[in-house]
Order: C-alpha cells, then sequence, then structure tokens
C-alpha cells in the first residue's frame, strides 16, 4: 500500500488534480509564519469541493490546542499534523477530536523514544519544514520497525521518490517537490510523481 500526502495547497484546482490522480491525503498550513499559509475559510472551501474519500489534514506548529481544535473546524479538517515543539499533553487534548500526526525535523538519525509520543503517526521531515530539503533518508530507520506509523516528508520529489518509498514508510508526503512556486502546485511534477509511484508499485 503506497500512501502520498500532497501538503501546502493553496488552490482548489491543485487540490482537484492531485486527488484525481490519486492523493490519499491532502494538507493545508494553518500554521503562522509560513509562505503557504491559508485562512480557514479558504481551506473550508476547498475540503468542500473535494470528495468524501480523500484525507484533509490541517498543519499548525506551536498553537495550543484550543486555537488548533477551532482551526480544525472552521476549515472542516480531519487529521491535525503537528510541526512544532507541542507538549504530548497538547496532542492528547486535540487527539479526543481528531488524529495526531506529530512531525520531527531531522537533523540527525530518528530517535526511537520518539515512539511514545502520543500521536496515530510521525511525520519525519528536514529541520526546516517545507523547504524542499533532503535528509538522508536512512535516518528514518530507528523508527521504522517500533510498530508506529512513519510518514517520510522533507525534500521528496517525482525523482527521489522511489528512495523514500523502497523503505516502506506508512506515507511520504511532498510540499516543494511537486511546485512551480511557493503555494502553486505543478500539473506536470504531481503527473510524474503519481506515474513514478504507479511504477514502484507495480514493480515492488
Ligand atoms: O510548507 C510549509 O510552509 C510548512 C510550514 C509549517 C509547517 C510545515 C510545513 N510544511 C511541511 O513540510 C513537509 C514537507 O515539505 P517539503 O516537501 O520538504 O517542501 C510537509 O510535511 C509539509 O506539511
Amino acid at each position: 500500500m503506497v500512501r502520498v500526502k500532497i501538503c501546502g495547497l493553496t488552490r482548489l484546482e491543485d487540490a482537484l488534480l492531485a486527488e484525481a490522480l490519486g492523493a490519499y491525503a491532502l494538507g493545508f498550513v494553518l500554521a503562522p509564519g509560513s509562505r503557504r499559509r491559508l485562512a480557514p475559510e479558504a481551506a473550508r472551501g476547498i475540503s468542500r469541493a473535494l470528495g468524501p474519500f480523500v484525507v484533509r489534514v490541517g498543519v499548525f506548529r506551536d498553537q495550543p490546542p484550543g486555537e488548533v481544535l477551532r482551526l480544525m473546524e472552521e476549515a472542516r479538517l480531519q487529521v491535525a499534523q503537528l510541526h512544532g515543539a507541542e507538549p504530548p499533553e497538547w496532542a492528547e487534548a486535540i487527539g479526543r477530536f481528531f488524529p495526531v500526526i506529530k512531525a520531527f525535523s531531522l537533523d540527525g538519525p530518528a530517535r526511537p523514544e520518539w515512539a511514545g509520543y502520543p500521536a496515530w503517526a510521525l511525520l519525519l521531515d528536514s529541520p526546516s519544514p517545507g523547504s524542499g530539503k533532503p535528509y538522508p533518508r536512512a535516518w528514518a530507520e530507528p523508527l521504522l520497525g517500533t510498530g508506529k506509523r512513519v510518514i517520510l516528508a522533507g525534500g521528496i520529489t517525482p525523482e527521489n521518490a522511489p528512495e523514500a518509498l523502497a523503505l516502506r514508510p506508512y506515507a511520504i508526503d511532498l510540499a516543494s517537490g511537486v511546485e512551480e512556486a511557493v503555494g502553486v502546485k505543478s500539473r506536470a511534477r504531481l503527473e510524474a510523481l503519481f506515474a513514478r509511484v504507479r511504477a514502484f508499485m507495480m514493480g515492488a
């Protein structure tokens, strides 16, 4: 099973294209300071136009649970992705209402103890989220095999996606790698990505 999340969407046409090509999840950045941030009303407009079987993810960074829950409701999203230094209690509070993905920024190998964080899945990202910078994928290995779902992100592109998929993560997640400008997805790169994913599945 290969799951692909396309993140940092800001335009309805991009979200519909990603869904049509086979994206499993779509991400909307509601975190302050992001160049891909969009207003909750804009995310809601896109969310309501999508089909029922694609997962809508809200991306947050160091926002308290009350704010995350309010934005999730306003934007009509389904899964909360936490990208800062959120304490476990915040994830537990949010997790009473929505499944939580906890992102960790890697500046070295992943730490096995992260598997104890109260989240449905862990996402391994580069130190600067949304920058498109990759890290050695082997850094994910300490968490693969812990039984925790692991999502690989950080500098994944259509070209290098097979390398990430070869580690058999729960999912891969791309923002910059399928863009033509910040927040604007590239049809050609999205098509190339899903072609590579299909080829991987056929050969796997
Ligand atoms: O994309 C952003 O601007 C962003 C801001 C704050 C938190 C997370 C953000 N993006 C996340 O970055 C990864 C992968 O990005 P990339 O493919 O390396 O560009 C993805 O999980 C996004 O959710």
